[in-house]
């Protein structure tokens, strides 16, 4: 006998929102990494995803971009459940990925590194063979470096050209693992600026994992973790100085 298991309810793209997890489990091997995890990502807003060191920040990410796939739980992007994505296709429906340690190509030009990010573009749009003037109005240092090679960048330029490759794919969900570490605070300051912007100027929703709380405090809302599951979550400006003192290495 075989039975038919009935298949998920596609929302309304329109209404749906941006990014929908709901109880997500994942393991490695046998760890219980991520317990339960159920998150909203709404369009147009910035959501930050806090916790100390190892509670399973990073995994959450890499479940969302498809690198990892959860035990249990569902996620959805725009109303569909991707679950079964391999991580291009997730690219390539709109959700841009700036991993920890950013990922420059060392022995591409920055330009190349760029055009490259053109690839997540999928359908959605056709790929230009030049830069757009708007992502030197985002990030002013790269346009100095175009014939440089990316490896020769410094760490806070290199951040800078990998959010600005992912915004090249002109994503809907823009996932940045921990911008500002090991960044020095000017730069910082101006990757904010540029992150604010581009949700003002794109309407664009984004997920970041933080721990620099000025940057955590641009977010509309934040989720904090412990032990890899959600325990408190709400605006960010109901962000408590105890809250700050649990969930931030600050
Ligand atoms: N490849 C792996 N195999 C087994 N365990 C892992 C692996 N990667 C991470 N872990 C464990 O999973 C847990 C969550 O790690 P994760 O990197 O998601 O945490 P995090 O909150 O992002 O921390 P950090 O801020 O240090 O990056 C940690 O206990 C870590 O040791």
């Amino acid at each position: 006998m075989t039975t038919t298991l009935p298949a998920p309810a596609l929302q309304d793209p329109m209404t749906a929102p941006m990014l929908e997890v709901s109880g997500l489990n994942f393991y490695y091997g046998e760890s219980h990494i991520l317990r339960d995890v159920s998150m909203t990502i709404p369009k147009g807003q910035m959501v930050c995803l806090i916790g100390r060191n190892g509670v399973g920040k990073t995994t959450m990410l890499k479940n969302i971009m498809g690198v990892l796939r959860p035990r249990t739980g569902e996620i959805r992007f725009e109303g569909q459940v991707v679950n079964s994505f391999p991580p291009d296709r997730r690219a390539r429906l709109g959700i841009g990925y700036v991993p920890q340690g950013r990922e420059v190509i060392p022995r591409l030009t920055v330009r190349e590194n760029l055009l490259i990010g053109q690839e997540a573009l999928g359908s959605r749009g056709k790929a230009q063979k030049e830069v757009p003037e708007e992502i030197y109005e985002l990030f002013p240092v790269l346009k100095d470096m175009l014939d440089r090679m990316g490896g020769d960048l410094s760490g806070g330029q290199q951040q800078q050209l990998a959010i600005a490759r992912a915004i090249m794919g002109q994503p809907k969900l823009l996932v940045l693992d921990e911008p500002t570490e090991g960044i020095q605070p000017s730069i910082i300051l101006d990757i904010e600026a540029a992150v604010k912007k581009i949700i003002r100027t794109t309407g664009i929703s984004v997920l970041l994992v933080e721990q620099h709380l000025h940057f955590v405090r641009q977010a509309d809302y934040y989720y904090a973790m412990q032990r890899g599951g959600i325990v408190a979550n709400g605006p960010t400006s109901e962000l408590t100085n105890d809250i700050i003192q649990e969930f931030l290495a600050v």
